[in-house]
């Protein structure tokens, strides 16, 4: 890969980064603490103790990694479909994969980014959800002082296996929900493009647009499991490993869905 397409890759990935992590940083606090009412109550909780630099926490390590973690996507992804169907990038337009070639390269692709993810999303998520002030004074000093102090606790506590807490979690959640990701963006790209030709940037960003929300519909509840997975190594521990999460979990997802209300759980899930 040249090295302006990576350096295309991570200025691209940091900027939807910035974009996108006071709205993760949300979506974890809720998938992990119980303290919050809902969404919106989150925010606010956040924007008044913390100020708008606690939406913030966390992110220096995914801007850091982004790059080397899509690469990693997308170059697993492009070799599995070359090693499956024998045709280059450049060929792939007149001589197009079918949808289970796509899939399984996608899903190869998605076991292998989870991989290299796991310790930088494990960081991250530590981080989001620590709820002290930075800014107020006297408030109580945070357990991790930033993402090389938390990486450096962690596998003094927890010992290297430690880092990687909820790798198994993240696997099972991107394998699919990747394979997802590859088929629903070829498939809108190849039906709004013309025999032969190259999607328009218009096609590109509605189709990848569309994908990412394929995917992530699919990936939610798992990312949820993966999310306390990662949490429960602080303290006493919550769950008997990835099953005993998922039986614990689950059910109360399904039931809060159907009477559809999702803030009044009396487990505060
Ligand atoms: C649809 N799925 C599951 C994905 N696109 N997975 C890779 C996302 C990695 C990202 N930094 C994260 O939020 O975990």
């Amino acid at each position: 890969m040249p090295v302006e397409e990576f350096m295309a890759g991570w200025i691209s990935g940091a900027l939807g980064l910035v974009l996108g992590h006071p709205f993760d940083t949300v979506k974890v606090r809720l998938q992990t603490q119980t303290t919050y009412r809902g969404i919106m109550d989150c925010m606010a909780k956040i924007y008044r103790h913390e100020s708008l630099l606690g939406f913030f926490k966390g992110m220096s390590f995914p801007i850091a990694s982004i790059a080397v973690v899509n690469s990693v996507l997308f170059g697993v992804y492009s070799n599995t479909l070359l090693a499956l169907t024998a045709t280059s990038h450049q060929e792939r337009r007149a001589q197009p994969p079918s949808y289970t070639h796509v899939f399984v390269a996608g899903c190869t692709g998605g076991v292998l980014q989870a991989y290299c993810l796991a310790p930088f999303d494990l960081i991250k998520v530590r981080l989001q959800n620590q709820t002290e002030s930075r800014v107020q004074p006297g408030s109580p000093q945070p357990r991790y002082r930033g993402p090389v102090h938390c990486a450096a606790t962690i596998f003094q506590e927890e010992g290297p296996r430690g880092l990687f807490r909820g790798a198994w979690t993240l696997m099972l959640r991107d394998t699919p929900t990747l394979g997802i990701y590859f088929v629903t963006y070829e498939g809108l790209c190849r039906q709004y493009t013309p025999e032969g030709q190259n999607p328009s940037s218009a096609t590109v960003l509605v189709a990848g647009g569309f994908a990412g929300i394929a995917s992530w519909v699919t990936a939610t509840p798992l990312d949820v499991i993966k999310s306390r997975m990662q949490m429960d190594g602080l303290g006493p521990k919550a769950y008997h490993g990835l099953l005993d999460c998922m039986l614990r979990v689950f059910p109360v997802l399904v039931g809060m869905s159907l009477a559809g209300n999702a803030s009044s759980s009396p487990t505060g899930l």
